[in-house]
């Protein structure tokens, strides 16, 4: 048996001799521009082919491989590249090549002819150290009940030592040690689509990213960069995430966050949960259907469609207008259907006026603009939203009074000068479809990260740029919320389907946050998502954590200290703080002068982040300090999701400052109100705000049987819809009333509630019964 001192030997020789080789490479494309002479067209494509080859040898101060793998008498070494020398010789092999599979998925229970597993430790080339699983080995440990975790679980050294890793504004790679069950998930069929579920920090957007390159790699030259495109919540995740597939080598695939999926982006206006809803539902769709082609008609006074002007002038009927119309309607896209009716027009006019000079283009332009305006995304939907009698014609019986209510808005004097909400940007991206057609931008896959709060509207958005369906969708039902919070991915999946096969699978190991933490964390589960199993928490944190009372008036000042002291420790830091406290926390970061970012401006780069809650999303750091639970659950109808999002964003501490419970959890008449909550919310959401039409209840689907069964107080398992929509009503109320009651406390006198009670009663025509 060789001593470790001589296989570290032996592995450092192939190690520089696979170095030596990738440099000889490098030298050789460097030089082919010039090298390949020739008329400079070729010499051009010569040199971008080099360069394009050179992108995928890595830099020359990368270790030339992370792990080895021995297959019967084969020894793979695999890396972020291929390596070969002069004679071809294969000295590393790529980590996507179907060669390396095992070095990935080889288990215990199926070694898949692996008898070693080894990985690397480096600085730059030079080997450190290394791990090695012996499977046989392994076998025989397990059979003595001396499992490890790598025996359980398949966690190596190397992940561990991964994860412990301190973090910064930038995800990083994991290729070195992706676990085999993310592993399947990256390598498996690109034409599906692939929903994935699992909790916080079980490496969802790590997979959904790994899987991207190594789409590439296997499906290239058919799939290249360009044909892919990730979609992330906000312009922050997207920054955070896309520095991971250029550091695999993988530049030029698209980013996009949801605020700039259209015609234009949001300019973030603001607007309630309830418009933000509504704006949401697939409703939507064919109002803005019916709005846009009402737009198309003879105007109620005209007689004559008169074209051109003097003796070439000629005149159509109102009638003969009329009839014609609906031939160009409705069998394009609105701008196809308004050039043939301009076409017709153009061809009568030469017809009926056989000698006369025909029509130019402008006055055909005009006398088409009368019956048929030309129309953009914006301007149709300020036009829209601007007109109480376009809503309600449009609106047909689909929506309430109240409803088109809620989506009438003064519209700016110019179309320029609109505000878009972030909500508005999808239905833009309808309205353009309608006017011109899909996108052309379309992609071969498309991933969607945080995928569990997007809108059906917004999921449209996404289709619509998908070439056949392709995709592979990720996120977490317990951290879903925003008008959409829902409790299943059923909906998502019929608005994404296409022709290719759907997949729901689950990752269910917690890398990101340490077992104390996730332990105090997964506390809020059985009331955010009862039918959800936790994760497995694969390792220990360095500390339990830190729950300190602060005075309820004065929380900024030991949150900010708090952080200054995770980050004099040189620990990158999330303070998640709920709006209560936020302008107190920026006056007194300001007083200290303390640089910070503000993550919810897209800044993620300094010690301390200040973020709110749902800013958090996604996102991870050394150390968290989460200011005032009880205020964070307060705060929203998702409070306790926004908590368990806040709770479950570090990878080794966390601080919770509170001012009197640290984890507010619902008293047991409070979580029966939002189980019943929990239970018709993403089938009924419209039920929060107005009450459903019965025959919408009926449409619910049925609730998984095993999740009702882990329901704390779960109820006698029947409840029918109307009970659960009466119930909710119940919920509603008096939430809504909570949330009033403390805005008046907070505002106003007690002497003078009564009388303000009463002024409400008058505003909302109650009378005084
Ligand atoms: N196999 C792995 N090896 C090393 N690190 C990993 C591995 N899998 C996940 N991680 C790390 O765990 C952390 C969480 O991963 P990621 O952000 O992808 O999780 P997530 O499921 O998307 O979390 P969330 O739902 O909270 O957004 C990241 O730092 C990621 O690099």
């Amino acid at each position: 048996m060789p001593t470790n001192e001589l296989v570290l030997k032996r592995e450092q020789a192939h190690f520089d001799d696979a170095w030596l080789a990738r440099e000889a490479t490098r030298a050789t494309l460097s030089d082919a521009g010039s090298a390949s002479g020739g008329p400079r067209k070729v010499a051009a494509a010569v040199k971008n082919a080099a360069d394009e080859r050179l992108q995928r040898l890595g830099g020359s101060d990368d270790a030339v491989a992370f792990g080895r793998v021995d297959v019967g008498d084969d020894v793979l070494y695999i890396g972020n590249h291929a390596i070969t020398n002069d004679d071809f010789d294969l000295l590393v092999v790529n980590w996507q090549a179907p060669a390396a599979r095992p070095y990935f998925e080889a288990t215990f229970a199926n070694p898949l002819g692996a008898t070693l597993r080894r990985t690397f430790q480096c600085e730059r080339n030079t080997i450190q150290g290394f791990d090695d699983v012996v499977f046989e080995d392994l076998a025989r440990r397990v059979a003595q009940l001396d499992a490890s975790a790598e025996e359980v679980w398949g966690i190596n050294d190397a992940l561990l030592s991964d994860l412990e890793a301190g973090r910064s504004g930038e995800m990083r790679e994991i290729v070195q040690t992706i676990h085999h069950a993310q592993y399947a998930l990256i390598r498996s069929e690109m034409d599906q689509l692939l929903v994935i579920q699992g909790g916080p920090g079980t490496g969802k957007t790590a997979v959904a990213l790994h899987r991207v390159s190594w789409l590439l790699y296997n499906h290239a030259p058919d799939l290249l960069p360009q044909d892919v495109m990730v979609v992330g919540p906000s312009d922050t995740f997207t920054r955070y995430i896309r520095s991971v597939l250029p550091g695999l080598g993988d530049d030029n695939v698209v980013y996009r966050d949801l605020r700039s999926l259209g015609p234009q982006k949001s300019t973030g206006r603001n607007e309630g949960t309830s418009i933000r809803r509504l704006k949401g539902e697939l409703r939507m769709a064919s109002l803005l259907h019916t709005a846009l082609w009402q737009r198309v008609r003879v105007p109620d006074r005209m007689k004559t469609l008169q074209v051109g002007s003097g003796f070439s002038a000629v005149s159509f009927s109102r009638e003969e207008i009329e009839a014609e119309l609906p031939n160009h309607v409705g069998k394009g896209s609105y701008t196809v259907g308004r050039a043939s009716f301009r076409n017709f027009l153009q061809r009568e006019v030469e017809a009926r006026n056989p000698r006369g000079p025909g029509a130019t283009a402008p006055v055909l332009d005009a006398a088409v603009e009368r019956v048929w305006p030309s129309l953009s995304a914006v301007a149709f939907l300020r036009d829209l939203f601007g007109s109480r009698d376009r809503l309600l014609a449009a609106a047909g019986d689909r929506f309430t009074g109240t409803e088109i209510g809620r989506l009438f808005r003064q519209a700016s004097d110019k179309v320029a000068d609109e505000q878009w909400s972030d909500v508005d940007v999808a239905l833009l991206d309808e309205a353009e479809e309608l006017l011109n057609g899909r996108p052309s931008a379309r992609y071969r896959h498309i991933v969607v990260d945080e995928a569990q709060d997007l809108s059906p509207m917004q999921l449209r958005s996404i289709r619509r740029r998908s070439e056949s369906g392709s995709m592979t969708v990720v996120g977490d039902l317990a951290q879903s919320t925003g008008p959409w919070a829902r409790e299943s991915w059923d909906d998502i999946t019929t608005i994404l389907a296409s022709d290719l096969p759907a997949q729901l699978e689950q990752l269910e190991l917690g890398y990101r946050v340490p077992r104390q933490v996730y332990e105090f964390a997964a506390q809020l589960l059985p009331y955010i998502a009862p039918g959800l199993k936790p994760p497995t928490v694969v390792r220990d944190g360095p500390a339990d954590p830190e729950l300190v009372e602060v005075d309820e008036f004065d929380v900024a000042g030991p949150a900010l200290a708090a952080a200054r002291s995770h980050a004099g420790s040189g620990r990158f830091v999330g303070l998640i703080c709920p709006d209560r406290h936020r302008r107190r926390l920026e006056e007194e970061l300001v007083a200290h002068d303390v640089k910070w970012a503000n993550v919810g401006s897209g800044n993620l780069d300094s010690s301390i982040n200040v973020a709110r809650p749902s800013e958090s999303k996604g996102l991870e750091f050394d150390a968290v300090v989460v200011v005032d639970p009880e205020a964070i659950v307060g705060e929203s109808d998702w409070g306790l999701r926004h908590l368990y999002v806040a709770l479950t964003r570090t990878t080794k501490y966390l601080t919770v400052l509170h001012t009197g419970v640290a984890l507010p959890l619902p008293t047991e008449q409070a979580s029966d109100a939002l189980i019943e909550l929990a239970e018709v919310r993403g089938l009924e959401q419209a039920a929060l705000f107005d009450a459903p039409p019965p025959a919408r209840v009926t449409e619910r689907t049925p609730r998984d049987p095993s999740a009702e069964s882990s329901r704390p107080n779960a109820r006698a398992a029947s409840r029918t819809g109307s009970t659960s929509t009466s119930s909710l009503n119940v919920v509603i109320a008096k939430r809504a009333a909570e949330a009033l009651a403390a805005d008046l406390r907070e505002a106003v006198a007690p002497h003078l509630w009564e009388a303000v009670i009463s002024e409400l009663r008058e505003e909302l025509g109650l009378g005084d019964s």
